[in-house]
């Protein structure tokens, strides 16, 4: 398994006050794959995400990724995990504002030990001639891409995807699924993806459906469907 999560908690503190936020998880993805995280709000998403990229630790409990158990790491470690390892995409795409496109990319490549070309990535998200702008000049979905290309340049064997839909109209979402799906494909990166939408899981390999903290459903889907036939 690429990523094996096994009786993972976490609890968040406010004074008297504790929020179990994650209790018990137990997860799978092979690589290769792409797993779909759905849930209400405050189940619990984002801070297993969080824990998996090595943003967040988890209090007990173990997270394997690529055969590392990472919450054994040391911070340096984690940092460096999180550098050379994970691609994240999120919801308000994190373009440097005074950097134009290229330079949003280059500025990852430079510090990645096997970076991607850049100008293949921006092929591969369709922004080749937008190279030169600044992200103010793109649209939503547009900075999308960029935010996409910014993740993958890197080369990253796991892309972390929380709500990259989010803020999109429809077509641009389905546009955006459609390109994650090529990614995942052409690069063979695994990719985990957080979202409202139900309707989505029908291009995952495995839908994890959380509630409270819990895994309340994992399902392996065996025929996922082009993101392009995927309709809400
Ligand atoms: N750093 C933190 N400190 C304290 N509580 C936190 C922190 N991060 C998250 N929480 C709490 O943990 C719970 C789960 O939050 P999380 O962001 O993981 O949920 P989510 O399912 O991703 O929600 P959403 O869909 O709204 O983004 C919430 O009750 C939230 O308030």
């Amino acid at each position: 398994m690429f990523i094996d999560v096994s009786s993972l908690k976490k609890s968040y503190i406010s004074g008297a006050v504790v929020n179990e936020v994650l209790k018990e998880i137990g997860m799978e993805l092979d690589e290769g794959e792409i797993g779909v995280i759905l849930g209400p709000s405050g189940s619990g998403k984002s801070t297993l995400m969080n824990i998996i990229g090595g943003i967040d630790r988890g209090d007990s409990g173990r997270v394997i990724v690529d055969g590392v158990e990472i919450n054994n790491l040391n911070n340096d470690q984690l940092t460096d995990y999180r550098r050379e390892q994970i691609g994240f995409v999120f919801q308000f795409y994190n373009l440097v504002p005074n950097l134009t496109v290229g330079e949003n990319i280059e500025v990852v490549s430079n510090i990645s030990k096997s970076p991607l070309n850049v100008d293949e990535v921006l092929a591969a998200v369709q922004m080749q001639d937008k190279k030169h702008r600044f992200p103010r000049e793109l649209s939503g979905g547009e900075q999308q891409r960029v935010s996409i290309a910014r993740a993958i340049v890197k080369n990253p064997k796991l892309l972390l995807c929380d709500e990259p839909t989010g803020a999109l109209d429809y077509q641009t979402s389905r546009s955006i699924l459609k390109l994650l799906q090529q990614v995942n494909k052409k690069y063979g990166t695994t990719i985990l993806m957080i979202t409202h939408n139900a309707a989505i899981a029908a291009m995952a390999n495995r839908i994890f459906k959380l509630r409270n903290g819990e895994i309340v459903e994992a399902a392996l889907n065996q025929a996922t469907v082009p993101a392009e036939r995927i309709e809400w």
